[in-house]
């Protein structure tokens, strides 16, 4: 699924991953790490979203390819949005960019449960309203691999509950995720293909 070779990346002279050789094939992956590791620095990359010097490919895909954004969401870990804008304009926006089939935006909607504010601005937002409209912008469209970097921080509950089920459920058509945490993930809730560890400016396989 995953091909990555001669990988570097680096903020200004501080280099923070090098990976010379990694496949990781499909299927549901935890990423592991200390704070400041590299796993969002990582996820990233992998979602083309930051320059590096090396190799990225998906299914074939150079990283460099516009197909390729399209294979794969990622969903922030502490999302920034502009604050005059409403969760329903950037939910919007995400949908008709990603080519989110009609309904499937308004479904998630419904079982995150925004609907009730997603029409305010984001400015009025808790950190819990603003996490589901980072989470319901994960799932939109048709990708193959979906990262959702610390998925279960700041919501309730029964949103960690629907996150497990909407995970098996878009696993279930074929999906891929990429997934961290600093806690335990839900054995019961959840069936995991791998470990990848992110640690000493690299990721490896555990
Ligand atoms: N925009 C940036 N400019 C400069 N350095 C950065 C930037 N983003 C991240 N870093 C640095 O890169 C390293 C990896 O950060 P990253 O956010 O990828 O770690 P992380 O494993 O996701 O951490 P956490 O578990 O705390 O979320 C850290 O040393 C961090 O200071």
């Amino acid at each position: 699924m995953l091909e990555i070779k001669d990988f570097s990346k680096s903020y200004k002279s501080q280099k923070v991953l090098q990976i010379s050789d990694l496949q990781i094939p499909a299927g549901i992956y935890w990423f592991v790490g200390a704070n400041g590791s590299g796993k969002s620095t990582f996820f990233r990359s992998v979602a083309g979203m930051l320059p590096f010097e090396g190799h990225l490919k998906f299914e074939g895909i150079d990283s460099s390819s516009n197909t390729y954004r399209f294979k794969i969401n990622y969903s922030e870990a502490e999302p920034q949005y502009p604050d005059f804008l409403s969760g329903q304009e950037i939910l919007a926006y995400i949908a008709e960019v990603k080519k989110a089939k009609s309904g499937q935006l308004q479904k998630l909607v419904d079982q995150f449960g925004v609907g009730g504010f997603w029409k305010q601005n984001i400015g009025t937002y808790s950190s819990g309203m603003l996490k589901k409209i980072a989470l319901i912008s994960g799932f939109l469209g048709d990708p193959s691999l979906i990262i959702l970097d610390e998925p279960f921080i700041l919501i309730d509950h029964a949103t960690v509950d629907l996150l497990y089920t909407l995970i098996v459920e878009y696993a279930a058509q074929g999906k891929s995720f990429f997934l961290s945490s600093h806690q335990d993930l839900a054995p019961e809730m959840l069936t995991i293909d791998g470990v990848f560890k992110v640690v000493n400016n690299t990721v490896t396989k555990l």
